[in-house]
This record gives C-alpha cells, sequence and structure tokens, in this order.
C-alpha cells in the first residue's frame, strides 16, 4: 500500500503505449463499489475472491500494465498466475514513506485501526517474502518523483527483454 503502484502503472503504460488496468478500480467498478464497502458488507474473504477473479481477466488482456492491490500476492495461484503470464515488478518503499503518502488517505481498510505503522510492519513482514517469490525484478519506488521513475523503470523492463534471462 502506497508504494506506488497505481501512479507508476499508470505513468508506465502511457510511456509504452499500452492499456492500463488498476485491479482496485476494476473490482470497484464491477462492484459498485468502493474497496472499503466492500471490506466492510463481505470481509476481507469476499474482496480478496473478488481481486483473484478480476487479476485472472487482467492477466488475459493482452500488453497490458496491471497494477495490483498490496494484498494480490497473498493467495498463491495468483502469485503463479502472475508470473506465469507477465513480468511482474516489485516496487520496494521503506514503510516510513508508504505511511507519509497514505497519511491522510482513508480508502485502505487494513490500515485504518489504531496503530497504521504497526499494522504496516507486520503486513509488510508477512508479505515481503511473498513479493520477491512473485516479482522477475524488484525497483526502489522512494526515490524518484512518478514520471521519472516510470521512465527508469521502462529503461530497466527494456534491458531486461535484450538479455535473455
Ligand atoms: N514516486 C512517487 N513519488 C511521490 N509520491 C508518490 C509516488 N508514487 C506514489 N506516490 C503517491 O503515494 C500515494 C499512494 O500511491 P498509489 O496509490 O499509487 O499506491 P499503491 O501502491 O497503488 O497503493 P495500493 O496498494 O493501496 O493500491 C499517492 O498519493 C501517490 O500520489
Ligand atoms: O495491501 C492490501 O491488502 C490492500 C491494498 C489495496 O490496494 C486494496 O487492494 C485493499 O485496500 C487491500
Ligand atoms: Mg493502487
Amino acid at each position: 500500500m502506497g508504494a506506488g503502484k497505481t501512479t507508476l502503472g499508470q505513468a508506465l503504460a502511457a510511456r509504452l503505449g499500452r492499456s492500463f488496468v488498476d485491479l482496485d478500480a476494476r473490482i470497484e467498478a464491477e462492484a459498485g463499489q468502493t474497496v472499503a464497502a466492500i471490506f466492510a458488507q463481505e470481509g476481507e474473504a469476499g474482496f480478496r475472491r473478488r481481486e483473484a477473479q478480476a487479476l485472472a481477466a487482467a492477466l488475459e488482456t493482452a500488453e497490458a500494465v496491471i497494477a495490483t492491490g498490496g494484498g494480490a500476492v497473498l493467495d498463491a495461484g495468483n502469485r503463479a498466475a502472475m508470473r506465469a503470464k507477465a513480468t511482474v515488478v516489485y516496487l520496494t518503499v521503506a514503510p516510513a514513506l508508504q505511511l507519509e503518502r497514505l497519511r491522510d488517505d482513508r480508502s485502505r481498510p487494513l490500515l485504518e485501526g489504531a496503530d497504521p505503522a504497526a499494522r504496516l510492519a507486520q503486513l509488510q513482514a508477512q508479505r515481503e517474502p511473498l513479493y520477491r517469490e512473485a516479482a522477475h525484478l524488484l525497483f526502489d519506488a522512494g526515490t524518484l518523483a512518478p514520471d521519472a521513475a516510470a521512465a527508469a523503470l521502462a529503461a530497466r523492463l527494456a534491458e531486461r527483454e535484450a538479455v535473455p534471462a
């Protein structure tokens, strides 16, 4: 949360001339409700079911840049599908910067408790190995402004394509 998947994903798609899919936005459009409302009404499990369906559909979109939500990696099937069908980038950002970016944002229900810093640290400890398992490459998303970061990421991806794995 707050790493910049939506922001960088959009900028990267524009730069590459590709379509952009934001999973949270797609889930909200399909449900006709916000992520927070889905969590409130269906619980996290209901949201995760919607997320897995939206991811599977998005992965069938040719040549798209997809921004997942931060918890899409929790599901082993999601991780396997992402790795098999896409180039997966893990955007790394220090938790303090994530919190700073999301300080005035009330749209992430998992950070709405009394101690968002502790909650984020707990989520990060649980998810860090999963992000690394799913990712083909890591990218520092805490240093550059969005457009410069998208340019640097596009260069990393082009390099990767030029060098066979
Ligand atoms: N490189 C950046 N520099 C400065 N601010 C940024 C950068 N990337 C994102 N932000 C800001 O941080 C906030 C969170 O970014 P964003 O919504 O893209 O994160 P996210 O990874 O998509 O989060 P989530 O997992 O909740 O979907 C936004 O206000 C965005 O403008
Ligand atoms: O990190 C998470 O688990 C989440 C991140 C957001 O993008 C949303 O998908 C939702 O708030 C859950
Ligand atoms: Mg997002």
